[in-house]
């Protein structure tokens, strides 16, 4: 008889601040792989990361973590990008472009310089655009660079939804979509309460004007804002959403999540990363969703699009 030994699933993580070092935690907790490894510039900060989340290894499931260098990245099956800076109260996520996208190229170099075959998930703000800066820099194909897009919004819209309507967020199906940020859309179309439509569920006859509905998506969309006012970051959510989404690929699960992927003609869209529900498996991107998106949604999304397209082209991309 064989025993079945399957292959170590390896995650370097680079950037051990509020979000990576939550993105580490939730991956304990969650026993999703085997190895992880810690990278970030500040050494000291990374290794005290690996030291305290192995004290915690009695309490969760087995893996090997500790802090490294890029050379780490050679066998990495994925990378996962928490590093630079985040947004100050009153900042935009855009505002954060000049400085990050630096940062990337950077990181890209030497991560690719290790001999990297992977996938590489991007989550640094402005996510959509730092995405784009990954999938250029490094030369990986398309499917295999992914930014977490709206994964976090689309968590908070569901959340909202469910509080509204008194429903568990796991039978709220809805997407936010476009950028993780400013101009992003709530895809109301599509939004299902247990399979209902939301106008059957929530008997709402024309729920763009409901001013209940609006409220909802600006509460989402200004969310972060809301958080950074309080407690200075938001770090939990999205950490939780990057374990999710590095389980759909490690497990090869083909599950539908609202990634940031690259636009080639999609929706009229070109030549550019935006947020939108995405089949994810072992081999990154499989497929972009077609959303039967109404004639409103198209042009939210589009100006989502001209917005992103702006700033790409100011910084070259
Ligand atoms: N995509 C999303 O939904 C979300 C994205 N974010 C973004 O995540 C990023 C990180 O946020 P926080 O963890 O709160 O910031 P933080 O300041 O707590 O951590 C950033 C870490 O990056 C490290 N770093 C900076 N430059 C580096 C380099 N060249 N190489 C390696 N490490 C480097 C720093 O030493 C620090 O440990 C921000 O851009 C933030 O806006 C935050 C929340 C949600
Ligand atoms: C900071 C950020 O991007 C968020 O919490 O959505």
């Amino acid at each position: 008889m064989s025993i079945g030994i399957t292959k170590t699933r390896k995650v370097v993580i680079v950037g051990t601040g509020f979000v990576g070092s939550s993105y580490a935690y939730a991956l304990v907790n969650q026993g999703a792989i085997d190895e992880l490894v810690l990278i970030d510039l500040d050494f000291e900060r990374a290794d005290g990361e690996a030291r305290d989340l192995n004290h915690g290894m009695a309490f969760g499931s087995p893996m090997r973590i500790r802090a490294g260098d890029y050379d780490e990245c050679a066998d990495a099956d994925l990378v996962v990008i928490t590093a630079g800076a985040n947004q100050k109260p009153g900042e935009t996520r855009l505002d954060l472009v000049a400085k990050n996208a630096q940062i990337m190229k950077g990181i890209v170099k030497q991560i690719m310089d290790s001999g990297f075959d992977g996938i590489i998930i991007v989550a640094t703000n402005p996510v959509d655009v730092l995405t784009q800066v990954v999938y250029k820099v490094s030369g990986l194909p398309k499917e295999r660079v992914i930014g977490s897009g709206t994964i976090l919004d689309t968590a908070r819209f569901r959340y909202l939804l469910s509080e509204y309507f008194q429903v568990d967020s796991r039978n709220v199906h809805a997407y936010i979509i476009g950028e993780h940020g400013d101009s992003e859309l709530p895809v109301w179309s599509h939004v299902q309460i247990g399979g209902l439509p939301l106008n059957v569920y929530g008997q709402i006859e024309n729920y763009y004007q409901d001013q209940d509905m609006q409220e909802l998506f600006e509460n989402v969309r200004d969310a972060a804002y809301h958080i950074i006012e309080r407690k200075g970051a938001t770090y939990y959510g999205i950490g939780m959403g990057l374990a999710r989404l590095t389980k759909a690929i490690l497990n090869n699960e083909n599950s539908i999540l609202t990634v940031s992927t690259y636009f080639e003609g999609e929706y009229g869209l070109n030549g550019l990363y935006l947020g939108i529900p995405a089949v994810v498996n072992q081999f990154g991107i499989r497929e972009i969703l077609r959303l039967r998106l109404s004639d409103q949604e198209q042009q939210q999304l589009e100006h989502s699009a001209t917005i992103l397209k702006d700033l790409l082209n100011q910084i070259g991309y």
